[in-house]
């Protein structure tokens, strides 16, 4: 018994035991380590990753603790930091080896009465109220950071009378069906894509009624042989018109992103289209701010050119987060059409990439790292259907 006391006081304080002294440490066990480890937040979700239910497996033995981590957000990025949490809440139990293994896996989603999409865990749609407020720039950037954070991901081109994710990827190439009549996605730079510019001539002039759009949007959707995707981003043409509001109805979208600039006309739109997925019973994971200031690529001053604060006042008055804020980016609009997208390039100060060039491809890591923390706890369904809807 007097044992057990010092035991738990070794413990306590984090040193290994001296025998001289009578110190022996009872073995660990596997709830001790469950218990250490919920003094480990995860850095993305800011919980304890045991609550989460992240820690998946945990093995003990006299010489050696394993503890296997599956996060429901790509873990590239924070992989060594939650290792580091992991072994040093674990270092006070006294083991001489502490093996951790950190991974994730994005669950798949399932809404009450939409048809899953197969292939693809989770639907993000990109939406803006207003157009040239930079949608497609953010959805191509945005999906290549989240590619680089670990995940797999495809982008849909939803603009089917102006398609422009072609050109942002530099694709050239037609899109062919296999041999069930389904369309194979496009790959570049490790992301799935599809668009309406890969099926017709790019000049060709499209004009589709309503149900000829939904039927379009349907096949891309549901015909397009996604591979095992963990996000599937839908860029969505401005405003809230046949195509948005189709795909509010047949895609099982797990959660949608709104882009807008800091101007009053662009704000004032992001309104309807938060009003429009909210009735749909949609998430709105959060506003992304695009072209939000300027630096000085010479001394780094900041300026704020359409106006300060702008998205932060519209989060906060409708509750949603603010995901980030991307300045001007000198090489975002020169590389369109060369198929060279911000995030693909070497923007570092070896290649002589600048200032403004380096801070935009850090904000889209940043919204990539936010999107996808909002994407893992977003409950599609509640509002259409009842918090009850959701099966993960
Ligand atoms: N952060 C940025 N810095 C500099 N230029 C940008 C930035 N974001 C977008 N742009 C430029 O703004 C223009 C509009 O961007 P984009 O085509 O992505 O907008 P959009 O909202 O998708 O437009 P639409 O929906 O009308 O097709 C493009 O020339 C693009 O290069």
């Amino acid at each position: 018994m007097i044992v057990a006391v010092i035991n738990i006081e070794t413990r306590a304080i984090g040193r290994t035991p001296d025998p001289s002294q009578g110190e022996v440490l009872a073995p660990v066990s596997e709830d001790d380590v469950r218990q250490a480890l919920r003094g480990v937040s995860d850095p993305d979700l800011k919980q304890d990753i045991v609550s989460l239910g992240f820690v998946k497996k945990v093995q003990v033995t006299p010489e050696r603790i394993l503890v296997d981590v599956e996060r429901t957000v790509p873990s590239a990025t924070v992989e060594a930091l939650l290792r580091a949490r992991c072994e040093a809440a674990l270092g006070a139990l006294g083991v001489a080896a502490i093996e951790i293994n950190v991974g994730f896996q994005v669950p798949p989603v399932t809404i009450p009465g939409k048809t899953p999409v197969p292939g693809v865990a989770r639907l993000i749609a990109v939406a803006s109220g207003k157009g040239g407020v930079g949608k497609s720039t953010v959805a191509v950037n945005l999906a290549l950071a989240l590619s680089q954070s670990g995940a797999r991901v495809g982008l849909l081109d939803c603009d089917l009378y102006g398609p422009s994710v072609p050109a942002l990827f530099g694709i050239q190439e037609r899109a062919h069906a296999d041999g069930q009549k389904r369309l194979i996605p496009l790959s570049e730079y490790g992301i799935e894509v599809m668009s309406m510019g890969f099926l017709m001539d790019r000049l060709a002039a499209l004009s589709w009624r309503g149900p000829m759009l939904h039927k379009m949007l349907s096949q891309f959707l549901f015909g397009t042989r996604w591979r095992e995707l963990d996000y599937l981003l839908l860029d969505l043409p401005p405003g809230t018109g046949d195509v948005q509001l189709s795909l509010t109805q047949i895609a099982p979208l797990a959660g949608a992103v709104l882009v807008t600039t800091p101007q009053k006309v662009a704000l004032r739109d992001v309104v309807k289209g938060l009003e429009m997925f909210k009735s749909a019973g949609t998430p709105v994971l959060g506003v992304i701010e695009n072209m939000s200031y300027h630096l000085c690529p010479c001394c780094g001053e900041r300026t704020a050119v359409f106006g300060e604060g702008g998205a932060q006042r519209l989060a906060d008055k409708y509750e949603m987060p603010l995901l980030g804020q991307i300045p001007f980016s000198r090489k975002v609009p020169s590389v369109l059409g060369s198929g060279e997208p911000l995030m693909v390039r070497d923007v570092s100060e070896e290649s002589a990439g600048d200032l403004t060039d380096r801070a935009a491809a850090d904000a889209f890591r940043a919204v990539a790292r936010a999107t996808a923390a909002a994407i893992s706890q977003a409950r599609p369904g509640w509002a259409a259907a009842g918090p009850d809807a959701m099966e993960v």
